[in-house]
């Protein structure tokens, strides 16, 4: 497990050194003994915080196990702070559970006994409640309210009940809120740690290709590229992710693409006979000219007058971009657009019962490998459009039951041992991609139980700070190596080398599960039996072969299964990018996609799949922990949700909840923030990004977590009720300019009215107010400094982390500020809030 992997990639051939890079690896040690130092530290002091609380808590709820569910519980104990009585109230949940909320407030009386009674808790409440001077009342309050002579010394609390009166009552006015939330932490940033202990560098020799393999030898292609919606995957975008894989430096005889259109339009399938046409010019043109943008709409963009035929090129794509698109704003294709009887053929399975969620299957061959020819009398690759059998009543299993249709038909028609994935939103963007690949395939040394190649995701619509971290940084380039070090990087959705016996084959029983071809079947009878919605009825579609279902996120439970059936994987990631994809850079879009992603990786993480219980049989520990980091990165919402709240609102109703500076136990929790982020930002630094995009990312968590997190856990909880499905909302590409405009300024995009913004700006408002309202109580009495520099801290990095969404509710005009509904009921929720906790107080 620990020992250097074999160096893939060709790279023995020629005796090269070892291709594996130790490059910043003692540093990296270090760091990991300087996180790992901190982490123990961290759980040290949260068992010590955690047990000493649970121990008193213990014997307080039996004392009061009586009554009702909600316990309110009185303590009263000497501060030697403010040398005065302290009375702490707590709130105890019917499971006995603690609260989050835990509160003192300052009176000037002897201790009542440990053996008060929540009715009498419930009257120091509501006295606290009215202030002094408090209204006699029973005995208790008589105690609670008669202050003392001056000069009287404070009697000392209470020996018996719950309160040890020792010097850690600093630490036992610490919420539990806050304890769980740091064990969450320390839970989440150890599954982290993971990613970072072996991680691998893998080194491509290209040029040594050719001494295993002439071109002759190479194996087969099949790619696949899924649409799902022409309105909101533009068809022209599609067509230019086809055609920069159509002009692969492969053979094109061994070269397919097969195009999935789960939309069932006829609006695709327009666009795609005018690609083929198109293709025969654009074809030719990439390989005389060795061009490296293979995706027309970029080499257009990027330079202009390169060659001699450019400018004619040039003109024909804009024909066919303008034709596709002018027949996708008109919603339909005209008659005397469809010039031949194969055209008026295909579309007329679009009769009128024809709609996307109910048709039956079309399969078109667009191109022909072994009869098609470009302009310059080459063979051009094959290239099929399929939209699958639709029936309403039977699920169609979103994108990986459109894949394992694909496999199914791929098998029958051309049968290439390897498979490439791509999501319409990615064009190729280095030409010798299936080559790189072919380094690992075709590596005499490779581990024969490699099963895909993944080309981590990099994206080419992300402005220059990468103002909502969309680039994933740490998870596509960091996070993938650090897994190949240990078993197996996951797969990606989109630019993965799938080799094809992997999909069709188990573990369990290593040879084929699925061989389909019958001779007595014609061709086309089969496929569509095979792309039909009930073939995979009774059959081990989804759970044994192909892509796996019961997800929203199917590449990663794919990837997490076949690694947990033996199967390996690596990560090839080329300095020059082999595929970019589009991000959604509207902001509402991003909170929806990531709200999915992380409604599919809970999903997994709770299922019987899930990577604690049955991952953990079978993969290596720090592999499944890297899964585990992945499945529960919902949780961090306890304590981002925790952080952002509590130590505000206590630092509003003047309540200390952290040690004061000049204790010991200030310096670990400065300790532990600046360590756990200044590695984040050191894992950022070396992977080759800057300060103020490892900045916006991390705002991003903190967004997510009080927004998206919990809204998944919240649908997983309701899907799991029954009470609603899982639903793949498709993300749209649509590019709105205005929006495009104000996303390369970095300015944040809100617009729309979205629930989701409202526990974001509410978050940001309760900083607001808390760090005000604490500059207003140290100005008052600076003694206080001490106790409420954490929390004045705390509110302030969320009210530098929130600055966007002050200047959208107030500060900006454009179409992207936040709109006025939002803002007034995010200013009634934090009223709200600030009062409910403030009576309780
Ligand atoms: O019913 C469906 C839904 C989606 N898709 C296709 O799936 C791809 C990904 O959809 P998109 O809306 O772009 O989702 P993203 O969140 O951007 O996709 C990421 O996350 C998905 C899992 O949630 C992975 O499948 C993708 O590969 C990964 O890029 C697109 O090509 C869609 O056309 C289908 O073919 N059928
Ligand atoms: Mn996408």
């Amino acid at each position: 497990m620990w020992s250097q992997p074999r160096p893939y990639g060709l790279g023995e051939i020629q005796s090269r050194d070892p291709v594996v890079s130790a490059r910043f690896f003692r540093v990296r040690c270090a760091v990991l003994l300087f996180g790992f130092c901190a982490i123990l530290l961290l759980i040290l002091l949260c068992y010590y915080n955690a047990g000493l609380r649970l121990s008193t808590a213990w014997e307080t709820k039996n004392h009061y196990r009586s009554h009702y569910f909600v316990y309110i519980v009185v303590h009263l104990e000497i501060s030697k702070q403010c040398d005065l009585p302290r009375l702490q109230v707590r709130l105890y949940h019917f499971h006995g559970e603690h609260s989050i909320i835990n509160f003192i407030a300052c009176t000037t009386s002897s201790a009542p006994t440990s053996k008060a009674t929540s009715s009498t808790a419930r009257t120091c409440k509501s006295n606290l409640k009215e202030n002094l001077p408090y209204r006699t009342r029973p005995k208790l309050q008589e105690s609670l309210t008669t202050r003392p002579a001056k000069g009287t010394k404070h009697p000392k609390p209470c020996p018996a009940g719950n309160y040890t009166g020792k010097r850690s009552k600093i630490l036992l006015d610490r919420s539990y809120g806050v304890t769980r939330a740091d064990l969450v932490l320390a839970f989440l940033w150890t599954t982290w740690q993971a990613f970072f202990i072996n991680p691998i560098h893998h080194q491509l020799f290209l040029e040594n290709l050719p001494e295993v393999a002439k071109e002759s030898d190479y194996p087969g292609l099949d790619v696949f590229v899924c649409t799902a919606d022409p309105f909101k995957e533009p068809p022209v975008g599609v067509v230019n992710t086809v055609l920069s894989v159509l002009a692969y430096d492969y053979p094109t005889e061994k070269l397919s693409v097969y195009v999935s259109d789960d939309g069932g339009s006829q609006l695709t399938l327009f666009a795609f006979m005018e690609c083929a046409k198109f293709a025969r010019h654009w074809l030719p043109y990439c390989r005389k000219y060795n061009i490296m943008d293979r995706s027309p709409e970029v080499h257009f963009a990027n330079d202009t007058s390169l060659f001699p035929e450019t400018k004619e090129i040039q003109v024909m794509y804009a024909k066919m971009k303008a034709t596709i698109e002018g027949v996708v704003d008109q919603g339909s294709i005209n008659v005397d657009q469809l010039i031949d009887d194969r055209m008026v053929k295909a579309f007329s399975k679009w009769n009128p019962g024809f709609t996307c969620h109910q048709h039956p299957t079309v399969v078109e061959v667009l191109l022909k490998s072994d009869k098609d020819k470009d302009v310059t009398d080459h063979y051009m690759p094959n290239l099929f459009y399929l939209a699958r059998e639709k029936n309403q009543a039977i699920p169609h299993r979103f994108k990986a039951g459109a894949l394992n249709t694909l496999i199914r038909v791929s098998t029958i028609m051309t049968n290439a041992p390897l498979i490439l994935i791509l999501d319409c939103d990615m064009y190729s963007n280095d030409p010798k991609t299936p080559l790189r690949a072919l380094c690992y395939f075709l590596d005499p040394n490779i581990d024969p139980k490699l099963a895909f190649v993944q080309f981590p995701q990099r994206f080419h619509n992300i402005n220059k700070t990468d103002t909502y971290g969309l680039e994933h940084l740490l998870e596509t380039q960091v996070c993938s190596i650090g897994m190949d070090g240990l078993g197996g990087t996951i797969f990606m959705g989109s630019g993965g080398i799938f080799k094809r016996q992997v999909l069709l084959e188990n573990h369990s029983t290593p040879h084929k599960l699925w061989n389909e071809t019958k001779e007595s079947e014609d061709v086309s009878a089969l496929t569509h039996r095979v792309a039909s919605c009930v073939y995979e009825e009774n059959t081990k579609w989804g759970s044994e072969i192909g892509f796996r279902y019961g997800t929203l996120v199917e590449d990663i439970y794919t990837g997490f299964r076949l690694h947990c059936s033996g199967w390996k994987s690596v990560t090839c990631n080329p300095t020059r990018a082999a595929f970019l994809g589009g991000m959604p850079i509207a902001f509402n879009d991003f909170l929806c996609q990531s709200s999915r992603w992380y409604l599919g990786l809970l999903q997994t993480g709770l299922s019987k799949f899930s990577p604690v219980t049955f991952g953990m049989k079978f993969l290596n520990p720090l592999h499944g922990m890297c899964y585990v980091q992945f499945h529960f990165r919902v949780f961090w919402c306890i304590p981002i949700i925790i952080y952002a709240f509590l130590p505000q609102l206590a630092l509003i109703n003047s309540f200390p909840i952290f040690p004061k500076v000049s204790d010991p136990w200030f310096c670990l929790y400065a300790f532990l923030f600046l360590g756990s982020y200044g590695k984040d930002l050191y894992e950022f630094v070396m992977a080759g990004s800057v300060f103020q995009k490892w900045w916006n990312r991390q705002r991003m968590v903190l967004i997510l977590g009080s927004s998206c997190f919990p809204l998944s856990i919240f649908n997983w909880l309701l899907a799991s009720l029954r009470l609603s499905t899982f639903e793949f909302n498709v993300t749209s590409k649509v590019l709105d300019t205005e929006l495009s405009k104000r996303y390369e300024k970095g300015i944040f995009e809100f617009g729309v009215d979205l629930p989701l913004l409202l526990p974001v700006s509410v978050a940001a408002l309760i900083n607001l107010l808390a760090f005000v309202m604490g500059i207003k109580e140290i100005v008052i009495n600076i003694g206080r400094f001490e106790d409420f520099l954490g929390q004045l801290f705390i509110a302030g990095f969320g009210m530098v982390n929130s600055w966007p969404i002050y200047e959208a509710m107030v500060l900006r005009n454009d179409k992207g500020k936040m709109p006025i509904k939002t803002t007034i009921k995010s200013v009634c929720a934090t009223l709200a809030i600030c009062f409910v906790f403030g009576s309780a107080f």
